[in-house]
């Protein structure tokens, strides 16, 4: 079922006209769906099919403060790469117990506040990563819980600035050192191992990558046992692709049946682990919106130009992967003449783009809506060129929530300072 759908040609988020929102909000606006985020998340937990696995939002796919509280009211676990990220969770009242601490350069201070507030683990990325958290769980009396994210150098066909599996890229430490590194890790007095983690890079349409990853990390896994290390969870991360035009991407059961149909002789072998994903995409994208209204229209000789007052700084997805997003009119319009548009910001820049060659039926003042904009769009979202940040709303069937004021003009300074 899609939450985001027309009615009597006027289109709607769950049970509210997204005309309404434009004229109470203003444009530009994120408007995510309820419904949507709790079944996406509800597809996760169900795909362990009662086994014993565990759900770690990808905090940086969005990490709106309400969003991050809903989610983490379904009792789910948070993948965080920041201690800003870290900070966000416990202010909307996650349990730090549940949360997994990503990324390859985490500072002495971020450590320091993740043991402080008792993280579930660290996925260490790198050696020296290793020592440095030993030497803080060492300052602050404490034993740090680690897992290694390995690179176990897959391609996982997407996008070659969302890939993240492959050696070429600096995530994770190469498949080929790892059991020197858990063996290392395994005499130090402040780490306790608990897991081994693999993250191969986002968008991904195909089941057979992570399935590679998990072939190849199974022998590393038996070397380990052989070697005395136990484990207690398998974080196979996140990354399953959402549809944005035609892909077709395995639906979280179909990867979590594969998962541990490759798992199983393994499971026989050194017992059950707990599996751990990170969806951060496939939870969000396709539970958001992004609306915006149309200027200006202009042909300049047969080239059709929308000029909409959305900018690359709102949603750079466009313009920094190519990335396609499906753009639809908020009215139907279908007395409006369907035309080919480049649809363009106000921003200074020829990149600043929403879609190019789109059929549309648009005129000036006409709304047009982003599908999928729920992931990686309000999240990197800036400031650039003077435009505060839109505001965010979220739709609970005919209720809605403002979860982000639109930015005032003083917001864009306010941290700036005059000289005396
Ligand atoms: C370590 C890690 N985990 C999880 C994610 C979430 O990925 P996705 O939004 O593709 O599910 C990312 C981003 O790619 C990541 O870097
Ligand atoms: N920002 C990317 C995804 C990055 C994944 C982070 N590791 C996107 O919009 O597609």
């Amino acid at each position: 079922m899609d939450f985001f759908s027309y009615k009597n040609g006027e289109l709607y988020a769950e049970e509210v006209p997204v005309k309404q929102l434009a004229q109470t909000y203003g444009t530009p606006l994120y408007v995510y769906s309820k419904a949507t985020l709790l079944r996406h998340v509800e597809a996760f937990k169900n795909a362990f099919a009662g086994r014993n696995g565990l759900v770690c939002y990808a905090v940086k796919a969005n990490s709106n403060l309400a969003l991050l509280q809903l989610l983490s009211q379904q009792d789910i676990g948070f993948d965080i790469v920041s201690g800003g990220e870290l900070a966000r969770v416990i202010a909307a009242g996650a349990n730090p117990s549940k949360v997994i601490f990503s990324g390859v350069g985490k500072t002495e201070e971020e450590i320091a506040m993740a043991l402080e507030v008792g993280i579930l683990c660290f996925n260490v990325e790198s050696s020296m990563e290793l020592d440095r958290i030993n030497t803080v769980a060492q300052r602050l009396g404490k034993v740090a819980p680690i897992s290694f994210r390995i690179n176990p150098n897959v391609d996982a066909n997407t996008h070659p600035y969302i890939s993240t599996g492959l050696r070429e890229n600096k995530f994770g430490i190469p498949v080929e050192h790892a059991l020197d590194e858990y063996l290392r890790a395994s005499k130090m007095e402040h780490v306790k191992i608990v897991g081994l983690d693999f993250h191969i890079g986002s968008q991904l349409t195909e089941i057979s990558p992570y399935i590679d990853a998990i072939k190849t990390l199974k022998s590393l896994i038996r070397k380990l046992y052989a070697a005395g290390i136990r484990l207690h969870h398998l974080d196979i991360g996140g990354g399953l692709g959402v549809t944005y035009s035609v892909e077709a991407p395995p639906l979280p059961n179909e990867l979590l049946n594969a998962a541990y149909a490759e798992l199983q002789d393994l499971f026989e072998d050194v017992g059950e682990l707990q599996i751990v994903v990170e969806p951060g995409r496939s939870i969000v994208a396709n539970a958001g919106i992004f609306a915006y209204k149309v200027e200006f229209t202009k042909d300049n000789l047969g080239k059709n130009f929308a000029i909409v007052d959305a900018g690359m700084n709102d949603n750079i997805r466009p313009s920094l992967y190519q990335a396609f997003m499906n753009i639809i009119t908020v009215e139907e319009n279908p007395d409006t003449e369907l035309k080919l548009y480049d649809v363009v910001g106000p921003v200074c820049e020829t990149g600043d783009f929403q879609g190019k060659n789109r059929q549309l039926r648009v005129r000036p003042g006409d709304l047009l809506v982003t599908r999928g904009a729920g992931a990686y769009c309000s999240a990197m979202g800036s400031q650039y060129n003077s435009r505060p940040k839109c505001a965010e709303v979220l739709v609970d069937g005919d209720k809605v929530h403002l979860i982000r004021e639109r930015e005032t003009y003083e917001d864009l300074w306010a941290k700036e300072k005059l000289l005396g």
